[in-house]
């Protein structure tokens, strides 16, 4: 339903309708509220879209300027957007298709404000579809890609809503007034913690498309000669072509099992949550910040080594290609832009480092930063044993998130305020923050394929693509793990020709690794990746219905080549 939507009309996309607007309700609505607008979503009797970016702020959501101010003498909130750049801008389905929105704005009452709050406005009549009474609504043009999805502004002129209608799960206004706080702050933030943790499936999902177009392409396209008057071999037999796509396709199924821990942890978490146990928050941000920002980045750019590894037909829309990547890159920004994200999951880091330094034993996906000796233990190490590569990423880690908490105290003790010291490392923190999301990924890859209920030959395979992303993720990084002595150029060097044996392991399991992935040819929508191979039958086929080809002479030729061409012969 959703799809046919987003695709018949070209022009409306109800996506945030499902993965944003929706979710809100249910995870910030009262019952009473559910019972209101729940049912009437999930039947799409209702069109909703997500509105808290506006044209001024995205990631500073406490910096957002649309108002609702309470007006206790009718009981009603007033939503205002007092000036450009408090106008929402990005929310998907805003310009065209919702008739509903959840308006993330600053609560006032009784004069004060308690922050960002989300309220439920209707913004489209359910008669004629016309913006309602006070709100301007449009779409803020061509983008990127995903111009199937009608992204939208919206501003308010004092519109009126009633009380009822602000989200009050976690704060509440009493009908004096009186603001009732949530248990913490940051639930009110809650739809997007959820949102983040969805796009770690949906970058694994990406990259599992991006894998399989290329895999199977290359496994038709024939090209160059390896050996002087041999045929010309499938390109997948080029070892540099495995080295393009094979870590892809394991961090496919790397980020694949991360989206299932991120779930069950999301699920574990908000259950424990609901019972008023807020103790999980934390890390379930943390975690799913960094998990959204490293998955989203090393998507976006995986993708694109799939696009160039198909060559020319890889820049074709009809490989599908530059759409994923498109779509990806959009992923990178949005739910929180990757940068800001990775520095919330720094943030924790070195919170966390601190309590260990104070004696705290640390616990769930940080419990390696107390345990990881500090001075490294060097010698020959196993560079094929998966332990050996799971300890190396977590003292890699550890060592990075140290040095960075210890920056940024050396520069508070030489008299810089915490702000500007913690700026002042902010790219130390970064990829400290990156190195831990690293670690867990790798961790929990590990972790998967020695636990996950399989035949033992399947083992065998997800386990060899498992020491392969590791030992990618090793060569790719080295200097992180020579640095303090705890890898030897002895190391890396197996790690380099053990990840030459993965390479050729993998090839035999290749087609059918990205085959596991099951995506009909209609998700895949690439002329290159189809299943039955017959690539080139359809790329002419897919290439004759291109517009410019419904005439032999195109117009443009009597419009301006032809007085052109004839204004230059006469000048000869
Ligand atoms: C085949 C598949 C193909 C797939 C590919 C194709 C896909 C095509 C689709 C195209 C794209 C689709 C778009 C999808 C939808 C996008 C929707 C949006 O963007 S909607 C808009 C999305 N917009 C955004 O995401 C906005 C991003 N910005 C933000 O979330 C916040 O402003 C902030 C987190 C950056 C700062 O917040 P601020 O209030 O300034 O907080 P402070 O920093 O001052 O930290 C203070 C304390 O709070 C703590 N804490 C913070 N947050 C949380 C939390 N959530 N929970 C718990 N705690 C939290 C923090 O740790 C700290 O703790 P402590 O250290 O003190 O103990
Ligand atoms: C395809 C798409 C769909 C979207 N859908 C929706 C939607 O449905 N609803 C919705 O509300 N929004 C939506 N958005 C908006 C999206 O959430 C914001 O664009 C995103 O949160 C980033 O905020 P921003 O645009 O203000 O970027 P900015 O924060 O202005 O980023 C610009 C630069 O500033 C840097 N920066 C900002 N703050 C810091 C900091 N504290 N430290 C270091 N660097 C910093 C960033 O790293 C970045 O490099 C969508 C966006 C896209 C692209």
């Amino acid at each position: 339903m959703a799809a046919a939507l987003q695709t018949l009309g070209g022009g409306i996309g109800i996506t945030l309708h499902w993965i944003a607007f929706t979710p809100t309700i249910e995870q910030q609505a009262t019952e009473e509220q559910k019972k209101k607008w729940l049912k009437l979503a999930q039947d799409v009797a209702i069109v909703g879209a997500y509105a808290q970016t506006e044209m001024g702020h995205g990631t500073f959501v406490r910096g957002l300027e649309t108002t609702a101010t309470y007006d206790p003498s009718t009981q009603e909130f007033v939503i205002n957007s007092p000036t450009l750049t408090s106008t929402k801008w990005w929310p998907g389905g805003l310009g065209k298709t919702a008739n509903h929105a959840t308006v993330m704005a600053q609560l006032y009452t009784r004069g004060k404000c308690y922050g960002p709050h989300n309220f439920m406005v209707q913004i489209r009549s359910l008669e004629n579809h016309q913006p309602c009474p006070g709100v301007t609504l449009g779409d803020i043009g061509p983008k990127m890609e995903s111009n199937g999805n009608d992204n939208g502004f919206a501003r308010f002129d004092h519109v009126r809503i009633p009380r009822e209608n602000m989200l009050m799960k976690f704060a509440r206004v009493e009908a004096d007034g009186t603001y009732v706080q949530p248990p913490s702050s940051k639930l009110a933030y809650s739809n997007m913690v959820y949102l983040r943790g969805t796009f770690v499936m949906s970058a694994a999902q990406a990259l599992a498309s991006a894998t399989t177009i290329a895999v199977r392409y290359s496994c038709v396209r024939r090209q160059s000669e390896m050996k002087p008057g041999e045929p010309e071999p499938q390109i997948l037999e080029y070892q540099t072509q495995q080295y393009k796509l094979f870590p892809q396709l394991a961090a496919a199924y790397a980020f694949w099992f991360a989206s299932w821990f991120m779930t069950q942890q999301h699920g574990s978490i908000t259950g424990s949550m609901e019972k008023g146990d807020m103790s999980g928050l934390a890390e379930l941000h943390a975690l799913s910040a960094g998990l959204k920002s490293y998955t989203t980045a090393v998507t976006a750019r995986g993708i694109d080594v799939c696009r160039m590894a198909c060559g020319g037909h890889g820049y074709s829309h009809a490989s599908g290609l530059p759409a994923l990547f498109g779509g990806a890159a959009a992923l990178c920004t949005a739910e929180g832009e990757n940068t800001v994200m990775m520095l919330q999951t720094a943030r924790y880091l070195v919170k966390c480092f601190a309590q260990s330094q104070a004696g705290k034993r640390l616990t769930g996906t940080v419990a390696y930063l107390s345990a990881v000796q500090p001075s490294p233990v060097a010698g020959n190490r196993n560079m094929s044993d998966l332990g050996t590569l799971v300890a190396a990423f977590q003292h890699r880690a550890a060592r990075m998130v140290r040095h960075a908490a210890m920056q940024m105290q050396g520069e508070m003790q030489k008299g810089k305020a915490r702000e500007d010291a913690w700026n002042s490392c902010s790219v130390l923190l970064i990829k400290a923050a990156e190195a831990h999301v690293h670690s867990f990924v790798v961790r929990n890859f590990a972790e998967t394929v020695q636990t996950v209920e399989v035949d033992e030959s399947v083992r065998a395979v997800l386990t060899s693509l498992c020491q392969l992303y590791s030992l990618y993720g090793i060569t790719e990084h080295a200097g992180d793990f020579l640095k303090d002595g705890y890898l030897t150029g002895r190391d890396i060097d197996a790690a380099s020709s053990h990840l030459s044996a993965m390479l050729a392991r993998v090839r035999p399991d290749a087609v059918a690794l990205v085959d596991a992935f099951d995506l009909h040819d209609k998700i895949l929508r690439s002329v290159l990746g189809r299943y039955d191979g017959r690539v080139y039958e359809h790329l002419y086929e897919w290439a004759k219905k291109s517009p410019l080809n419904k005439s032999e002479v195109h117009e443009s030729y009597y419009k301006y080549l032809q007085p052109f061409l004839k204004s230059n012969r006469a000048k000869l």
